[in-house]
């Protein structure tokens, strides 16, 4: 290599690339300037509260939705020619299904536009809809029905699975039973996104998870990480007569007091160490009982990123 020719990039092409993606409806800006890109093989979990644009962010990966601005490359393409090349698989919420037809007719007719389908008996079993195949379209029931939307996802298969919501019409167990199968699917290196409510199950099942509000992205991470960024960790204790609580309220690290439903109170802190320090050695403090120390949950962190 002469020293004019810049090195090769060390970094393999994104899956999933978004770039300053806009979309907007009228006034509102649903999806705003969002830069997003997702390695190869990654499990990332998109949360967020209701509208804070994700599916929307979904539907122009899928090239369902047109930006108004910026531009998706799903890997290294359009999202048009990644679909007509099976390279993008969707399970999108409420996604129509063939009406009034058994799932292995839908299934046969849909594999048949496929590029290059897996193997209907390997869909079947991936998707764990052995019990459905001869019922018809119309009679499964929500789970059942996105079982058979995961089945469809999976067909072309293909190297981005993009999934918006996919378990809301599941009970505990399918649910389960659900991510126990899209790890599988996973362990093949493919990338997938979901969207999702459920604050455990982005927690528990994505590597990455990205908080959106308002169309844009106010947190990107690790479950973990996502708890630390609202940092510090709770206090919660009793008192005997909270009148004589003020002075917990400048005890090193705290920033917060709050009251409990239940009378304890709730001392949020930047310290927890330097706080129950004071908090057994001060001077002058109201006595104290039931001390807890405790970290923020998930749901703790996504509310405290997306409040207005
Ligand atoms: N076709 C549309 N026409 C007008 N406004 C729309 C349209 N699609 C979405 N929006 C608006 O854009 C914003 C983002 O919606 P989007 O459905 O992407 O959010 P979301 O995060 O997926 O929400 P939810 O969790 O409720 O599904 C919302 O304010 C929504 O009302």
């Amino acid at each position: 290599m002469n020293e004019t020719t810049p090195a090769p990039s060390q970094e393999p092409r994104p899956a999933i690339d978004c770039r300053a993606l806009t979309k907007t409806f009228g006034s509102l800006t649903a999806v705003d300037d969002l830069d997003l890109a997702v390695p190869r093989g990654q499990i990332l979990a998109l949360l967020g509260p209701n509208g804070a644009g994700k599916s929307t962010t979904t539907e122009m990966m899928l090239g369902l939705a047109t930006p108004d601005a910026g531009e998706v490359r799903i890997c290294g393409t359009t999202p048009t020619d990644a679909a007509r090349r099976g390279l993008v698989g969707a399970m999108l919420q409420n996604g129509a299904l063939l009406e009034d037809t058994p799932v292995r007719v839908m299934l046969n007719l849909v594999a048949g536009v496929c590029a290059h389908p897996l193997p209907l008996d390997e869909v079947i079993e991936r998707a764990d809809i052995s019990s459905l195949l001869r019922r018809s379209t119309s009679k499964l029931s929500g789970g059942e029905a996105q079982r058979v939307r995961f089945a469809l996802a999976l067909l072309p298969d293909p190297e981005v699975i993009l999934l918006d919501e996919p378990t809301v019409a599941m009970d505990v167990e399918t649910r389960r039973r659900f991510w126990e199968r899209m790890r599988h699917v996973a362990a093949d290196g493919r990338t997938i996104v979901f969207a999702t409510h459920y604050l455990e199950e982005a927690d528990q099942q994505a590597g990455r998870v990205v908080v959106m509000d308002q169309g844009r992205i106010v947190a990107d991470g690790t479950g973990a990480q996502i708890k630390a960024r609202i940092g510090g960790r709770a206090i919660t204790l009793r008192v005997p007569d909270r009148a004589a609580a003020g002075p917990l309220a400048h005890l090193d690290g705290v920033t917060s007091v709050d009251v409990l439903e239940d009378g304890r109170l709730r001392l949020a802190t930047a310290d927890s160490d330097a706080t129950l320090r004071g908090l057994f050695t001060g001077a002058g403090l109201p006595a104290i009982s039931d001390v807890e120390v405790t970290t923020p949950s998930l749901e703790d962190a996504f509310l405290a990123l997306t409040s207005h």
